[in-house]
């Protein structure tokens, strides 16, 4: 099967927003999503991001973007998308784009990575975007075949460190490796300026998740401000 449904041409340089409402909070309802996710559309995203099979179902009926959809099924080591199984289902509920765990870690369905991005596109007409915690991930999800890389993990895979806003330095480091699959900088991208200094260090595109679609934690950035 091709996995050629959505040209990335359309992502260059461009705001992918990421809508997800965590387990037990008040926004977390697939429609929810969809809607925020066509809000997010409207004021300028050039895709979406969003997690879970419902919320890939309701966002892709909703816009007309590309959607990156995944399943996060646990809390730590590989949980994003963590197996086959996993990516094919969210391929299934319509993600143009399926993010994967893109590390180096073992697989909790024992498969290496390549084996996961070619059982993708034997089983779907999905892209694979391989989420990457350092650049030995990166250059080994190229290698695996990933179609985009992205510097989700970085801070969260005990590789680099957790810094404050983007993992810039990471960013620059990718894009200088000239690799076959294009960039996507996301995480803990908080600010426009940020957002800029990410393409300006080599992105192929940006993913704002937490500062345009988390009230509880935009509304914690304020308060604290307040009191300290
Ligand atoms: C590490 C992890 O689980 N990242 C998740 C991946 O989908 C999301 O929780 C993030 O919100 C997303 O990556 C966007 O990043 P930020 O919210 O920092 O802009």
């Amino acid at each position: 099967m091709p996995h050629t449904l959505i040209n990335l041409d359309s992502l260059a340089g461009q705001l992918v927003v990421s809508a997800q409402a965590y387990p037990g909070e008040p926004m977390r309802d697939p429609r929810t999503t969809a809607q925020v996710a066509a809000s997010a559309v409207i004021g300028g995203a050039a895709g979406i991001r969003v997690q879970g099979i419902a919320d890939i179902q309701f966002t892709r009926a909703a816009v007309e973007v590309p959607v990156i959809g995944l399943w996060k099924d646990g809390h730590s080591g590989v949980f994003i998308t963590p197996t086959l199984q996993h990516a094919l289902s969210c391929a299934s509920a319509g993600a143009h784009i399926v993010a994967i765990d893109g590390t180096r870690r073992p697989r909790p369905d024992g498969l290496t990575l390549a084996e996961t991005v070619a059982g993708i596109h034997a089983g779907s007409n999905a892209l694979v975007m391989a989420d990457c915690g350092s650049l030995d991930d990166a250059v080994a999800a190229a290698e695996a075949g990933a179609d985009i890389i992205g510097t989700t993990l970085a801070g969260y895979s005990g590789e680099r460190p957790k810094t404050d806003g983007p993992d810039l330095e990471l960013i620059a480091q990718i894009a200088a490796a000239g690799l076959d699959a294009p960039l996507i900088a996301e995480g803990r991208i908080h600010t426009p300026a940020q957002a800029r200094a990410a393409l300006d260090a080599g992105a192929f595109a940006v993913v704002v998740g937490t500062a345009i679609t988390h009230p509880a934690s935009i509304t914690g950035w304020f308060k604290d401000a307040l009191t300290a």
